[in-house]
């Protein structure tokens, strides 16, 4: 697949720019069928642009916002990605948009696997925008290096929506989108802060295997549309 970098100054800057990007595909979508949406990656990067972004002028009423991938965790942990959207995302006029969380109370990730898929599968397809983050280990959505199920997560005959996923440098165990449902979104973003993320990406777009760095199970993907790089120091 074809990469676009765009380069920042600064994170406030990146956060505006990702968020007039995504707040526009957004509204493209609610134009053409009604509702939007948005799926988006957990960790510490995001906050900025999820505040930025929760600030939109567009009808939230019509957005769905859903994880790439979840920490195996009730909302009460500090962990919890569904926790950090909620606070940070569905606030102000975003407020209104409708949450589609991964995690399922009183289940192993392994357990509620079919159940989220099945409320995965009643949002519309393509997804109108999916935002990568990206770890220096080289993984991707819960895509780790020596995870589990990372063959089944990245293959595209295994015909997974979503599925339970452990790796040792993962922390709990994880749910994660498949990596042919992220590809198929409209807008495919990878946003990394900093310049040892700077560094990671220059070594995964260079040889060496997936299984090493799982990202490039993104970054080698058939895909038409490019993905599109957001980079600030
Ligand atoms: O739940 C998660 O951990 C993620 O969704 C994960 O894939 C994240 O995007 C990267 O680990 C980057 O995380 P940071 O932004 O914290 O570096």
């Amino acid at each position: 697949m074809t990469i676009r970098e765009h380069h920042y100054p600064t994170r406030e800057a990146l956060a505006e720019a990702l968020a007039t990007g995504v707040a526009a595909v957004l509204c493209g979508g609610i134009a053409t069928r009604g509702q939007a949406v948005l799926a988006v990656s957990g960790g510490s990067t995001p906050k900025l642009f999820f505040r930025t972004l929760a600030k939109a002028d567009l009808d939230w009423s019509r957005v769905t916002v859903c994880l790439v991938d979840e920490r195996w965790v009730p909302e009460t942990s500090d962990r919890s990605n569904t926790r950090l959207v909620r606070e940070n995302l569905l606030t102000g006029p975003a407020a209104s948009a409708r949450l589609e969380p991964l995690f399922e109370e009183g289940a192993s990730a392994r357990e509620a696997e079919d159940e989220v898929s099945r409320r995965l599968a009643a949002l519309p397809r393509p997804f109108d925008a999916v935002i990568l983050g990206m770890g220096n280990d080289g993984h991707t959505a819960s895509f780790f290096p020596g995870a589990d199920r990372l063959a089944e997560a990245i293959d595209p005959q295994a015909g997974h929506r979503v599925l339970a996923i452990g790796a040792p440098g993962a922390g709990e165990p994880r749910i994660t989108l498949a990596l042919p449902f992220l590809l198929e979104a409209r807008l495919l973003a990878l946003h990394i802060e900093g310049d040892e993320k700077r560094e990671t990406l220059q070594k995964a777009l260079a040889d060496g295997t997936v299984a090493e760095m799982p990202v490039r199970s993104v970054l080698r993907a058939p895909r038409e549309e490019p993905l599109q790089v957001f980079w600030a120091p």
